[in-house]
This record gives structure tokens, sequence and C-alpha cells, in this order.
């Protein structure tokens, strides 16, 4: 039992509805998308959008795709009504994009709202009352009748201005606010009547926006009720049913989609999500929802980046670093097995197959992300990783089992630092670790002949000076082994060998990997050199390197 007194709080009252059908429903194509980041959005800020921001907010809607954008609530404020006219005075507004206004159902605001869209080409002018019992119990302190009699007034009066300028494309919408707190039959009557006022056709459709004002339910509830309305609604055909969720519960999205298969064409919503309280449905996610399921979004998020960082800069929000799909962080495993998985997954990635890499609903590179930042490596990483990321980053294609070798060294960094570790420090663990084909010696001149066997004449040089090593194989590398095992005295076999050209950085320079058994105990070296017999033969070197360096630190002890 919690502390919490639950018997304050009433459960939302489902519509009864009989047969539904939009479980079985499936999205396929894109709605008909409305941007209110410049209204909705705009009016839960902390400090309000200037003109300016109002300016290259619209730029990136416009740019994004959206054909309908709500740009204010001119006759709530100056600001907002400049805006508009700027819009149409500069003449900013791309011809197949109706510029929304947002007004009361009230006549002096909507003479107003007239006013700010003179000489607009194409607009919507979007009407609303709170139709919902709280407020037309104690917000109106009028009946059903009262409130109805509201929206049918503003309806009336919104189509009254309009004739009156015949040169600009009208579009009505009406939103019976606080639809999820009205009764589902009493915002169809309200709706109704306002339908009747407009007299839409299938040719001019007004438009019904249907708010989850406040996110009351579970988003199956609300599915209901649009399913609901959508069949009780007069001349369905002749309106679009439009839905604006707010995420109150955190399902602003869930609701819309389900909203749309339970009969929706329409959707309102902004840029990841500012609105009032919790937020506005936020379009980002939806679009890319089903853009990760092969339907055309048409709305265009390949510049991610810029998305963000107009969004941020318009609304001093910052962009939660695991927001669906935007984040910083969303396509970033840190997970040693998932860092596995997406590694092997996107190995065998074509562009002519499907999308299907583990862990990764979308390419990081459709919304300019890059592989790079998919795979970041701290304590929790496992091999993967720490061999994605030299990969990508240096072209150092480690094979499996120097990738055995090197991710504990770099987990322990990991540990000790407590953080991420960058692909740089990774490249200095990996060289100071296996590189070490110069210290104590380092490769001089040497010679390779060829007879019935290979053999080798080497110069090591030494701080102490040069030294001459020679010795005779089946190979180049054999012989070399040879010489060193028969110089240093020691068994030297090499178990494990792997070569390939260095692709970054430089093309001409190869990379050869060795581990070798050097009297019992297992060392690896890595080396590079414009020669693949010469890298070969000093990562052998480096191996043997750390073995004298291992002796002479057990005699020291
Ligand atoms: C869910 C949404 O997002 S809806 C959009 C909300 N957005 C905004 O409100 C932002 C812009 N709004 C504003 O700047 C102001 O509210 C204005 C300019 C529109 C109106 O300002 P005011 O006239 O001072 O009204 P205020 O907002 O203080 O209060 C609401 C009053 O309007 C009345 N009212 C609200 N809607 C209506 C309506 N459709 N018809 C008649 N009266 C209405 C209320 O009953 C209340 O009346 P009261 O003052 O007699 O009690
Ligand atoms: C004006 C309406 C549509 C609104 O923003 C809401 O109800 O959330
Ligand atoms: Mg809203």
């Amino acid at each position: 039992m919690s502390s919490f007194d639950h018997t304050k709080y009433r459960p939302f009252e489902p519509v009864a509805i009989a047969n539904r059908t939009w479980p079985d429903q499936e999205i396929t194509k894109a709605p008909i998308w409305a941007s209110v980041d410049l209204r909705d959005g705009n009016q839960a800020l902390v400090e309000p959008m200037t003109v300016e921001q109002k300016k290259e907010f619209f730029k990136l809607l416009v740019d994004v795709g959206f054909k309908e954008i709500e740009v204010g609530f001119p006759a709530a404020s100056q600001l907002d009504f400049d805006f508009v006219r700027w819009l149409i005075e500069e003449d900013q507004v791309p011809n197949d994009v109706y510029i929304q206004v947002l007004t009361q159902a009230r006549p002096e605001l909507i003479e107003r709202t007239y006013e700010s869209l003179k000489g607009a080409k194409k607009a919507v002018v979007h009407v609303y009352n709170s139709t919902s019992k709280t407020q037309r119990e104690q917000v109106f302190r009028l009946g059903k009748d009262g409130i109805k009699d509201i929206a049918v007034r503003g309806a009336q009066c919104v189509k009254d201005h309009a004739a009156k300028h015949p040169e600009t494309e009208w579009v009505f919408q009406y939103s019976p606010e606080s639809f999820t707190g009205t009764e589902t039959d009493f915002a169809v009557e309200v709706c109704d009547a306002v339908i009747d006022v407009w007299q839409p056709t299938p040719e001019k459709k007004c438009i019904i926006n249907l708010p989850a004002t406040v996110e009351v339910a579970t988003p199956n509830r609300f599915a209901d009720q649009i399913e609901y309305f959508c069949r009780k609604v007069k001349n369905r055909d002749s309106i679009i049913i439009s839905l604006h969720t707010h995420n109150d519960r955190g399902c602003g999205v869930a609701a819309a989609e389900l909203g749309m298969m339970a009969g929706a064409d329409r959707i309102e919503g902004t840029l990841l999500g500012n609105g009032e309280r919790t937020g506005n449905m936020c379009v980002v996610t939806m679009a890319m929802n089903m853009y990760s399921q092969g339907i055309d979004p048409e709305l265009n998020f390949a510049d991610m980046d810029r998305v963000i960082s107009v969004v941020q800069s318009c609304t001093q929000l910052p962009v939660h670093p695991r927001h669906a799909y935007a984040g910083e962080l969303v396509f970033t495993a840190f997970s040693g097995s998932h860092q596995d998985a997406i590694k092997k997954c996107l190995a065998n990635q074509t562009d002519d197959k499907p999308w299907d890499v583990a862990y990764l609903p979308i390419d990081p590179r459709d919304i300019g992300r890059s592989y790079q930042e998919v795979i970041r490596v701290n304590s929790q990483s496992g091999k993967g990783g720490v061999a994605f990321a030299l990969e990508q980053e240096y072209g150092l294609a480690l094979p499996r089992w120097l990738q055995v070798e090197l991710s504990p060294i770099v987990q322990k960094l990991s540990e000790e630092d407590g953080g991420v570790i960058e692909a740089a420090d990774m490249k200095r663990l990996f060289e100071e670790n296996f590189m070490t084909s110069s210290a104590p010696y380092a490769l001089g001149n040497y010679e390779l002949s060829k007879k019935d066997r290979d053999t080798v004449t080497a110069e090591l040089s030494h701080k102490d000076g040069v030294i001459s090593v020679h010795g005779e194989g089946n190979g180049a590398l054999s012989a070399f082994t040879s010489a060193l095992s028969a110089h240093f005295n020691v068994r030297v076999d090499i178990v494990q060998y792997q070569e390939h050209a260095l692709t970054v950085g430089s093309d001409s320079q190869a990379i050869a990997y060795i581990q070798a058994n050097i009297d019992g105990e297992r060392y690896n070296g890595v080396a590079i050199d414009n020669d693949i017999v010469s890298a070969s033969i000093q990562a052998v070197l480096a191996t043997v390197n750390q073995k004298v360096i291992a002796s002479e630190q057990a005699n020291v002890a």
C-alpha cells in the first residue's frame, strides 16, 4: 500500500462502443500533418518566441514539409498578429502551404483574427470553445445548450467574415476543446451543430479537430472515442477528422496512432513534443515510427540535427538525450552484447536488403547520424564495441583473438576513469600493448634469400648497439622466428596470424597481427609497414620484445 489517497481520483468513464474495429486496422499512409509549434508550443514557453525566432521556426517547418502550419493566436498577442502580417505581406508562405490561426469562439477575437489574415492566399481559421463537463459547470457555468450556442455563434461569425474575403482560400476548423473530458455524444452534438453552419461538402471539407487537451485515459480509450465519434458525426465524407493529443500520461504519440487507426485523417503536433504541461504529441516520433515500418512519413527529418538545433534555440528547452529517434544517445550502444550484435548485423547489412539490424530500429545515417556514434565504449562494453570503434575510426580490422586481448585492457581504463573511452584512447592502448616492435629491439636492415629453404639475416638495434640474427625456415616469417628463437634462447611458435591493407590513413600500408606462444606464454604483436613481409616480421619482433621486457621485469623482481 502506498501512502497516497487514491480515493481522491475517479477513473475515466469510457464511451460505450460495440464492435470496435480500430484494433484490426493498420496505419498504411501518412496523415495530413499540421504543426502547432508556433501556437500551442509557443503558448507553453517560459519566454514565448520572438518574431525572429518564429521566422526561423516557420522556415524549418516549411523545409521539413508541413503543408498546414498553425502560426499563432493573432487576436491574443500583437507579436502573433505582426508575425502573421509579416508572413502575408512579405510573401513568405509557399503556395502549397496553409497558414492556420487559432481563436476562441468570441466575435471580437474572430474579427481581429480575420484582420490579421487580410491578403492571405490560403488559411485555416481554427475556432474553439471548451465543451467538457468540468468547464461547463465550473468555468462557464453554462448548460450544454449554452456551450453549443457559443460554438454555433462562433462558427457563424467565422463563416460571415470569410465571406467578406473571397480572395482567400478559407478552410474552417473547429475544436471542441477538452474533448477527452466531454461526453462523446455531446461532442458529436456540438460538432454536428457547427457542421450545420459551415455546410461542408466532399469537395470543400471542414476540419473537426478532436483534442486530448488533457490526456486522461489509456490510448485505447481515446481510440474508442474517435471511432465512436467518426461513426456518429454527420457528413463524415465532408469533414477531415483531426487529432490533437497531449502527453499528460506519456502516451501522446500512442493515442494519435490508435486514433488514426480509429479513423482520423489529420494529426496536429509539435516537433520534439514541446507544448502545454508534458507537451503536445511529438511529430518527429510519430513520423519516424511510420518510417521504421516502411511507410513514407511525408515529412523529411534527414537533417535531424538542424531540427534539434532550431527547436532548442527557439524554445530554449533541451532535447532529452534519449528522446525517440532524435536524442543524442538513442543510437548509441554501450553494453557489450548489444555492441556485438550491432557490429555483426551491420557487417551483414547491404543497401539492397531491408534494414535488419539488432537494436537499431532505423539506420542512423537516415537522419544524419554516423556509425561512429552508434557504438561507444565504457565499462559495460565488450570486445565488439572496441573493435567497431577502431575499425570505423582507424581502419583497424582486429582479428577476434586480438579483440579478446584488447577488450579487458580498455575496460580496465574505463573502470578507472569511470566514463566513455574515446577511439583515440583505445588506439593508444592498442599501440602501447601490441605495437611494440621498436623497443627494446628495433628491426634494421634485413636480407631474405630463398634456396632450398628461406633464410633471413637481420640487424636489430638496441640501446647498447646493433646485433645480427640469422635463421632459416619455411617462409620468411618462419626464418625470422627461428632467428629470434636462436638469439634469445626462447621457443617462439606463431599461433595466429592475420594481415590486411590499411584503408584509412594511407592506402599503401599493410598491418600484420601476430599471436605467438613464447616459452608457453601468449604474446600479441602488431606492426604496420609499406611492405607486408616487413610488417609481419616486425609483428613477431613485437611479441619477442614483450617477452624480453617481461623476463627483465621478472629478473628485477
Ligand atoms: C487548450 C488550448 O491550448 S486553448 C488556447 C489557449 N491559448 C491561449 O489562451 C493563449 C492566448 N490567450 C490569451 O491571451 C487570452 O486568453 C485572450 C486574449 C484570448 C483572452 O483574454 P481575456 O479576454 O482577458 O480572457 P482570459 O483569458 O483572462 O479568461 C477567459 C475569459 O474568457 C471567457 N471565455 C473563454 N472562452 C470563451 C468563449 N469561447 N466565449 C466567451 N467567453 C469565453 C472565460 O469565461 C473568461 O471569462 P471571464 O473573464 O468573464 O471570467
Ligand atoms: C486549441 C486546442 C485544439 C488545444 O490546443 C487543445 O485542446 O489542446
Ligand atoms: Mg493543445
